[in-house]
C-alpha cells in the first residue's frame, strides 16, 4: 500500500519570549515521536517586533534550521509568501492588533492565550478571519492534550452519570511580604498596560476546564449562555490577584466554578499533595486531574458504587529524544495543520463561538470586579502602524 507523504505546515513565529521558545521547540520536534504520521511543521521565520538580531538569536536558541528567516518587525513577517500560519505569541495587549496584522494580509493565524483583552476585539477578529477565509485559532493548548479529549470522551459517555458541577483551580502561590506578589510590578502578569492580572493568564485554564466539561459538550441546539458571577481582589497595580467565578448554566442544572490566585497555589508543596486541580463531578462519579491545569498529566475516575477502586491514568507528554524536549504544544500545532489541511477556518475543539462565549465571561467578571485596562489595548479600531504593531515602547 503507497503511504501517503505528511501534510505540511509553514509556521512563522511572531515575538520572541519565553512561550513562543517553548512553541517553536515543540514545532521543531519529530511528530512520529508523540505517534503523529499524517502532519508535520516547519518553521521558516521569526520576527521580533525590535530587532532582527533578536529573532536570529531566538532561532538559534531553539535550534531551527539555518536557513529560517530572521525579521526585525512583525510586518515583515506576515509580508512573507512563505509563511502558512503565524504564532502570534506576544502579551495579551497585543493579540488584538497583532493578530488583525496578519489576518489582515491573508494570513492564518494561532493566537496565544487569553486571545483578547475585550469580548468586542474577539468578535471582530473573527468577522475578519471569516472576510478573509483564513484560519484562526485560540492557543489554547490543553484542549488538545490527549487527557482533555479523554475527559471530554468520559463525561459525554455518560461515564460519572450526568454531570452538574466543574470546580477549577489554577493558582500560583506568589504571594511576597509587605502586601507584594513576587512577581516586578512591570510584569506582564499584573501590568495593566500589558493586559496583566491572574484571570486572563491563568483563570483562562480553570474557565477551559469548566466549559469544555459542561459547555462544549452541549447539544449545538441547545447550547446555554452562562450567568457569571465574580468576586475580585486587586492588586496594587489595578490588576485582578485573586479572582473567584461562578458560571452557571440553570436550563442544565449544572454550574461551574473557577478560580485564580496569585497569592496561594493551587499545589502546596510541588507534590500535588493539595489534592485534584479539576473535579468534575456527576450524579454516579467524579474525574479528578491533577494539576497544573494547562499541563494536567493524570486522571482519576471515582465511582460512586466502586467499593474504593479508582482508576487512576497517567497522560505522560512524549519527548523526541533526539531533541530531548517536548512541551505539549504539539497538539494544538497538529490540529492547526489538520484544519489548514481539511480546509477548515476554525477548530472543532475550540470554536469561535467558544472563545467568545469565553472572553464575555472574562469581561463580565472584570466588569463585577472592577477591573480596567487603558484605552490602548482595550480599543477594537485597527492599527497597522500603532506601538502595539510596530514595537514601539
Ligand atoms: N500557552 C501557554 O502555556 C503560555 C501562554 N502564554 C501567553 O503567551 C503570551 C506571551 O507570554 P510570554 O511569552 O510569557 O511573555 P514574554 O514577555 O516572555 O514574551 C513576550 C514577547 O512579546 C513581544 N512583545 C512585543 N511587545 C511587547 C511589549 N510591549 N512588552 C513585552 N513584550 C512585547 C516580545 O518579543 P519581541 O521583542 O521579539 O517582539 C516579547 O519577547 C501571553 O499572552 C501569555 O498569556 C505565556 C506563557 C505560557
Ligand atoms: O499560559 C500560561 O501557562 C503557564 C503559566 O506559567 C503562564 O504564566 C501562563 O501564561
Amino acid at each position: 500500500m503507497a503511504s501517503t507523504a505528511p501534510f505540511t505546515v509553514k509556521w512563522g513565529i511572531m515575538a520572541t519570549g519565553w512561550i513562543a521558545e517553548m512553541f517553536t521547540k515543540d514545532l521543531l520536534t519529530n511528530p512520529v515521536t508523540r505517534g503523529v504520521h499524517d502532519v508535520r511543521h516547519q518553521v521558516v521565520a521569526a520576527a521580533s517586533s525590535t530587532a532582527k538580531d533578536r529573532a536570529a538569536s531566538f532561532l538559534e536558541k531553539v535550534g531551527a534550521a539555518s536557513t529560517t528567516k530572521a525579521y526585525g518587525s512583525y510586518h515583515e513577517l506576515v509580508a512573507d509568501p512563505d509563511v502558512d500560519i503565524v504564532y502570534v505569541a506576544t502579551p495579551h495587549s497585543h493579540h488584538f492588533q497583532n493578530a488583525m496584522l496578519a489576518i489582515s494580509a491573508g494570513k492564518n493565524v494561532l493566537c496565544e492565550k487569553a486571545l483578547t483583552v475585550t469580548a468586542a476585539q474577539a468578535r471582530q477578529l473573527v468577522e475578519t478571519a471569516r472576510a478573509k477565509g483564513v484560519f484562526f485559532m485560540e492557543a489554547v493548548w490543553t484542549r488538545y492534550f490527549p487527557i482533555s479529549i479523554k475527559v471530554r470522551e468520559l463525561v459525554s459517555s455518560g461515564a460519572i452519570g450526568n454531570v452538574y458541577r466543574v470546580v477549577a483551580d489554577l493558582s500560583v502561590g506568589r504571594d511576597a511580604p509587605e502586601g507584594k506578589v513576587d512577581f516586578d510590578d512591570s510584569h506582564r502578569m499584573i501590568n495593566v498596560d500589558l493586559a496583566g492580572g491572574a484571570l486572563l493568564d491563568l483563570g483562562i485554564y480553570s474557565l477551559t476546564w469548566v466549559f469544555q466539561t459542561l459547555y462544549h459538550l452541549q447539544p449545538e441546539e441547545d447550547k446555554e449562555a452562562p450567568k457569571v458571577v465574580a468576586a475580585i481582589n486587586k492588586y496594587h497595580t489595578g490588576a485582578d490577584e485573586t479572582t473567584s467565578i461562578i458560571v452557571q448554566f440553570p436550563k442544565h442544572k449544572s454550574q461551574g466554578i473557577a478560580l485564580t490566585s496569585l497569592r496561594v497555589g493551587t499545589d502546596v508543596d510541588g507534590l500535588n499533595s493539595g489534592g485534584p486541580a479539576i473535579r468534575i463531578q456527576g450524579s454516579s462519579g467524579e474525574i479528578q486531574v491533577m494539576g497544573p491545569a494547562y499541563r494536567p498529566l493524570q486522571y482519576k475516575v471515582i465511582n460512586k458504587d466502586g467499593g474504593g477502586e479508582i482508576e487512576v491514568v497517567d497522560c505522560p507528554i512524549p519527548k523526541d529524544p533526539e531533541r530531548n524536549w517536548g512541551h505539549g504544544m504539539f497538539w494544538e500545532a497538529d490540529e492547526c495543520a489538520r484544519c489548514l489541511r481539511d480546509g477548515k477556518v476554525e477548530s472543532e475543539t475550540l470554536p469561535w463561538s467558544e472563545s467568545i462565549v469565553i472572553m464575555e465571561v472574562m469581561e463580565e467578571a472584570l466588569r463585577q470586579g472592577g477591573v480596567t485596562y487603558p484605552e490602548l489595548i482595550t480599543s477594537d479600531v485597527y492599527d497597522a502602524q500603532g506601538a502595539l504593531n510596530t514595537g514601539k515602547r
